[in-house]
């Protein structure tokens, strides 16, 4: 079987144990999408790529610029459809998309991390610079992302625990994070090449896992894997101001 399946609502893919807004949707691309768009990543010219020292990274339309602008151009249509139209077509509490509030109502950018078994991201937030809203496709294998709050809580405690919160996410899934789940937490990618502990108590998400069978022994190996993250940039400059204006 080779079909996405959409939920009526966010609301019915909650992920209830987090400590504010973050969404799981299973299988939402399919396998045919998913082979496409790996194709094309990996077609682009290697020039595309910014390579770092633990995963490669590639940035559409164009890397943001030093104030954070982006320079308008929209995002290319291999990798908008058709992941954008659907992702905006599944509607919050029944009314608008989980994109409505944001200043473009839509993603207008994308960074595409790629991550080989044994590699991740230190634990860090997403920043201003968009709203607050970061919906991640995940292609090619399955990952553990750490989420911990920045503050500790009255009690002087640190909410989640020195732990925090795993979020599982599986190969063609969306995850979504907003709310204070963007603003007040941190996230990261451990760097390893299995996945441990994994089960009801450890994962938030376990229960709108899709097929929990590859991880049912509570291990799981990782795969080269690639993201997605759509995000709307708040800053959008036109080409003819970010040149000092070419109109006389
Ligand atoms: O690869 C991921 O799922 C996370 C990437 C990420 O946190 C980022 O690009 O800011
Ligand atoms: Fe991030």
């Amino acid at each position: 079987m080779d079909e996405c399946s959409l939920p009526a609502s966010l609301q019915e893919v909650l992920i209830p144990s987090l400590p504010a807004s973050g969404y799981y949707i299973p299988n939402f691309i399919t396998k045919t999408e998913e082979a496409y768009l790996l194709q094309k990543i990996n077609s682009v010219p290697l020039p595309s790529w910014k390579t770092l020292s633990h995963r490669r990274l590639q940035a559409h339309p164009s890397p943001l610029t030093p104030t954070n602008a982006l320079l308008a151009a929209p995002l290319p249509t291999w990798l908008s459809d058709p992941v954008v139209p659907r992702l905006l077509s599944i509607p919050v509490d029944l009314k608008g998309s989980i994109f409505s509030a944001s200043p473009h109502g839509a993603p207008n950018h994308c960074l595409i991390n790629e991550y080989l078994p044994g590699q991740g991201i230190h634990a860090h937030e997403d920043g201003d610079a968009y709203n607050p809203v970061v919906a991640t496709v995940s292609l090619g294998s399955h990952i553990v992302l750490d989420i911990k709050s920045k503050k500790n809580d009255t009690t002087g405690e640190k909410p989640g625990g020195a732990q925090g919160w795993r979020a599982l996410q599986e190969p063609r899934s969306l995850l979504i994070s907003t709310e204070e789940l963007y603003t007040e937490c941190l996230h990261g990618i451990r760097e390893v090449k299995i996945d441990e502990d994994l089960g009801e108590d450890t994962i938030a998400n376990w229960n709108l896992l899709g097929d929990r069978t590859p991880f049912a022994g509570g291990l799981a190996a990782r795969q080269p894997r690639v993201s997605l993250t759509f995000r709307d940039v708040i800053r959008v400059k036109k080409l003819g101001k970010a040149f000092g204006g070419l109109k006389r």
